[in-house]
């Protein structure tokens, strides 16, 4: 089953997600073989995508908000390093949907020119993620300088640019391919079960078939009990939470949104009257999709 199955069943909303040749418009940050494209390539294989690269997270976001694309894929939590708080925001700054996920394992390398060798690098190119996630690989060599860079593989193409021996990146042995680098080091990623989850983002709330998830944000009363009051709903209707993270709130310092997310479909009655409570608790309540959970791939 393709992914616009996945996406939506309403032919309508199909229909204006794509293009007048039937190809369906996907927007992801960086260039070709970063790990969102890798992701991107995967949850939509068996559909006929067009896809378009950004520089920013942010971009994304815009050009879904543009209409340019139909969909956005972007990187939420990496299972060693935690969330990617800068992707919950702009959820939130944006007002979007979530309408699919994609995990993916994530193997970091050492990339450089060809012929390059590890006494000859002086700096090191990679996105954020990619430093904390061969961050005991990298304590062996503390006189590299670290430059973080908006994604793995823009910085892979970028030492190919530059070919110098000083310069190496961070990235997938995709990116040593499409940019005809060598791996001087494997595998330098710490946690070997290492994967980031992706969601498919929308500017509309599509419901799947199969959903099987529920994501929520919510703020709450700065008072003893607030978030017990909330978290209560949970146990009394045996739902099982996936994940709970928080966020803050710009204009009210020390306070917080929570992301909730947990298993279940919306069609389900009892579902939706725990949900009731809890928005009743709630000072700011959305719901943010009701989809598929994202398995592992190995890929
Ligand atoms: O997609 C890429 O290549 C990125 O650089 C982004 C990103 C991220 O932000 O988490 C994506 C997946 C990996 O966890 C490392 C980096």
């Amino acid at each position: 089953m393709g992914a616009l199955k996945r996406v939506t069943n309403k032919k309508d909303e199909l229909e204006e997600k794509t293009c007048k040749n039937g190809q369906i418009k996907v927007g992801y940050q960086g260039v070709e073989g970063s790990f969102s494209e890798q992701a991107m390539r995967k949850y939509f294989e068996e559909d006929d995508i067009s896809s378009s690269p950004f520089e920013t997270f942010e971009d994304v976001f815009q050009a879904l908000k543009d209409r340019e694309i139909s969909y956005g894929i972007l990187p939420i939590e990496n299972s060693s390093t935690g969330g990617i708080g800068e992707v919950y925001s702009l959820l939130r700054k944006y007002d979007f949907y979530i309408v699919g996920e994609m995990c993916i394992k994530i193997t970091q390398n050492l990339l450089g020119i060809k012929g390059s060798k590890l006494e000859d690098i002086e700096e090191v190119y990679s996105h954020p993620q990619g430093f904390e996630q061969s961050v005991e690989f990298l304590k062996d060599y503390p006189h590299w300088k670290l430059i973080p860079y908006k994604n793995t593989a823009i910085s892979a193409k970028y030492i190919r640019e530059e070919n110098s021996k000083k310069k190496a990146a961070i990235a997938s042995k995709r990116t040593a391919e499409l940019y005809h680098l060598d791996i001087i080091q494997q595998n330098i990623n710490f946690n070997q079960d290492n994967y980031t989850r992706f969601i498919i983002v929308s500017a509309d709330f599509d419901v799947t078939t199969d959903a099987d998830k529920i994501s929520m944000v919510i703020s709450l009363p700065h008072k003893p009990g607030s978030l017990y009051q909330v978290l209560r709903y949970f146990a009394e209707n045996h739902l099982n939470m996936l994940k709970i993270e928080s966020r803050p709130i710009l204009d009210r310092p020390w306070e917080y949104f929570f992301y909730i997310d947990f298993e279940g479909n919306l069609q389900n009655p009892h579902l939706k009257k725990a949900i009731d409570q809890i928005e009743k608790k709630s000072n700011f309540f959305k719901l943010l999709g009701n989809y598929r959970k994202g398995r592992n791939i190995n890929q």
